[in-house]
């Protein structure tokens, strides 16, 4: 069966959370195609070599939108987003944008850590 695409984003303020969050669970990731902004595609691959990440143009220069593309094409099946709420984005209407989508789509979208916990707890109980 063909694996499903993870859709894994950090504002630089979350990048390290989500690099944390990542090698946390790289074992449930290794199912998972996984498709990232540029900056955080590398920071995942430095924390989990092992896992397959396709890494697209840096958010600010259409990485969101990229990967908002994708979702709209179905083929992301889900969001984790791991936002900065106290940092001016210049790119903040290709994130709004990105939001939308999956909203629009219905995919799974997680904003932060705690939802983000979640869902993934959600996964490894669906799986045992
Ligand atoms: O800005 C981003 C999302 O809006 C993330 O992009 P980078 O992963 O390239 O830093």
């Amino acid at each position: 069966m063909q694996k499903q695409t993870i859709a894994l984003i950090a504002h630089d303020q979350k990048k390290d959370d989500l690099a944390d969050f990542a090698f946390i669970h790289r074992d449930l990731l290794k199912g998972y195609n996984i498709v990232a902004t540029g900056t955080t595609g590398g920071r995942i691959l430095d924390a989990c070599p092992e896992l397959s990440v396709r890494r697209m143009k840096s958010g600010p220069l259409g990485g969101d939108q990229q990967i908002g593309a994708m979702i709209a094409e179905g083929e992301v099946s889900m969001l984790i987003f791991f936002t900065d709420p106290l940092t001016a984005m210049p790119h903040d209407v290709d994130v709004k944008a990105l939001m939308r989508l999956a909203t629009v789509y219905d995919i799974p979208m997680a904003l932060n850590r705690a939802t983000a916990e979640r869902l993934f707890q959600n996964m490894t109980n669906s799986r045992t």
